[in-house]
């Protein structure tokens, strides 16, 4: 995706003059749009996506799935309603070279892919995702029979040498570093010849929700998948060999992303709307539904949405974000505003996220008079008055977005390089300032 030239260097985050009030049309999921993708890129037959999300992290997924050969078309929907994807499966082929960005998604999921496809792969991306852990996949796809070569660190850049067929079988991963290992194994499993049986050694796993997302999602299109909570063994997935079913397929808003809009009725007192909040879903940023309750406010689930009612009052907080680590940035964000300190437990894995995100938080919190200090695991945050200045995002859309929680109560905050949002919601600034009147 472009980047936006209209965007200044420094965006000056607006300061909340008074209580929001405001209903915010979150577009659609990036976890659940790039797992649609690929799954009907694998399917039998074409599919539909409805409402994708368009972004840099899914056109990076869309792309790379073209240049292997699989039509996406632009359509309507088969309604007429709503923007939608057509997914036709013509086959997988080579030679192409994916771009991968810094997604972590395109990075951990189309590897597998492209051990399916006919010809070799290349996949490259920005200068961080070359230290963003894929060990993980490379390791299991090798045991799984494909042929891969890469500089030997467990990382990008990698060509996979795709021979139009995997063995597959059980692997051994350890996957502490991300969920996404097994998620990318388990997403192109039903397509392997013996399927797959992914076995988790590590110590811990983060993330679940979002492997219960792909567990989910591949259950829907038709495949067989044993899981621990189905009463398998601990820590092991199994997927059966089989075709997918070409499905249609609306995307949920993506919760993760509704986060700071959320942030913004607590922070200043206010009420958010989040239209078309689903009922049940295995998105983590359900789970803010609980925390930042915990935190001050009070929320509706109503057939139109969630309807998120700040008190005036934040609340610190002791979590396990370990299931939820993408939110971390927004929590800690709202936890510096916060009337008593908070523990961010359980996300040291945030260290190989888009940035060592807790390295920036601690930072760039504390740069703007905060008292925030890096645990082995987490953060603790005590909350002190904030003033203005620079808050730097190292290229991490969900630093931008704390940034504009704090920007809310601190006067003259400036985010460096907010573009970067368009990672998973290029509209953020024009929303952020619809959602204050401005
Ligand atoms: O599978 C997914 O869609 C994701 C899994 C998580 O990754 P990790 O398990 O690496 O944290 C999450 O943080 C990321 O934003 C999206
Ligand atoms: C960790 C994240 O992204 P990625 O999919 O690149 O891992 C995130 O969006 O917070």
């Amino acid at each position: 995706m472009a980047p936006n030239t209209a965007l200044p260097a420094l965006w000056p985050a607006p300061h909340a003059s008074g209580a929001v009030d405001a209903t915010v049309h979150v577009p659609g999921s990036k976890s659940v749009t790039n797992r649609a993708l690929v799954l009907a890129a694998l399917a039998s037959e074409p599919g539909w996506l409805r409402r994708p999300l368009r972004s840099r992290d899914t056109l990076l997924m869309a792309g790379a799935l073209r240049a292997m050969g699989i039509e996406i078309e632009e359509g309507v929907g088969p309604e007429g309603t709503g923007e939608a994807w057509r997914v036709l499966p013509t086959g997988l082929r080579g030679p192409a070279t994916v771009d991968v960005g810094n997604a972590g998604t395109v990075m951990r999921f189309l590897p597998p892919v492209a051990a399916l496809a006919d010809g070799p792969i290349r996949f490259d991306g920005d200068p961080r995702s070359y230290e963003r852990p894929l060990n993980g996949v490379i390791d299991a796809l090798r045991v799984l029979g494909a042929r891969i070569d890469d500089d030997g660190r467990g990382a990008l850049p990698l060509t996979v040498h795709g021979s139009g067929a995997l063995d597959g079988g059980p692997v051994s991963i350890d996957a502490s570093s991300s969920s996404q290992f097994v998620s990318a194994l388990l997403l192109s499993g039903p397509r392997f010849n013996q399927g797959v049986e992914v076995r988790h050694t590590g110590a811990t796993l983060p993330s679940m929700p979002h492997i219960r997302m792909t567990v989910d999602m591949l259950r829907a299109v038709g495949a067989q998948v044993d899981t621990p909570e189905s009463g398998g063994e601990p820590n092991v997935w199994r997927v059966t060999p089989g075709a997918l079913l070409g499905r249609d397929l609306t995307i949920e808003p993506d919760l993760s992303n509704a986060q700071p809009f959320l942030a913004a009725a607590l922070v200043t007192g206010g009420k958010v709307v989040i239209p078309d909040w689903p009922e049940r879903t295995t998105q983590p940023g359900d789970r803010l539904r609980e925390i930042f309750t915990e935190m001050g406010g009070s929320c509706e689930l109503t057939d139109y949405g969630l309807v998120f009612t700040g008190s005036g009052v934040i609340h610190g907080i002791d979590v396990d974000l370990g299931d939820v680590g993408e939110l971390t940035p927004g929590i800690a964000a709202v936890a510096a505003l916060a009337d008593s300190p908070s523990t961010l437990r359980g996300v040291a894995h945030l260290r190989l996220h888009e940035t060592d995100r807790l390295a920036a938080l601690t930072k760039e919190i504390n740069e703007l008079g905060g008292d925030v200090t890096e645990t082995a695991d987490g953060l603790h945050i005590r909350p002190r008055p904030l003033h203005g200045g620079t808050f730097h995002t190292y290229e991490d859309h969900r630093m931008a977005t704390a940034g504009a929680i704090l920007g809310l109560a601190a006067e003259g905050v400036l985010i460096e390089n907010v573009a970067t949002t368009a990672k998973t919601l290029p509209d953020f600034p024009e929303l952020w300032t619809g959602m204050l009147g401005q």
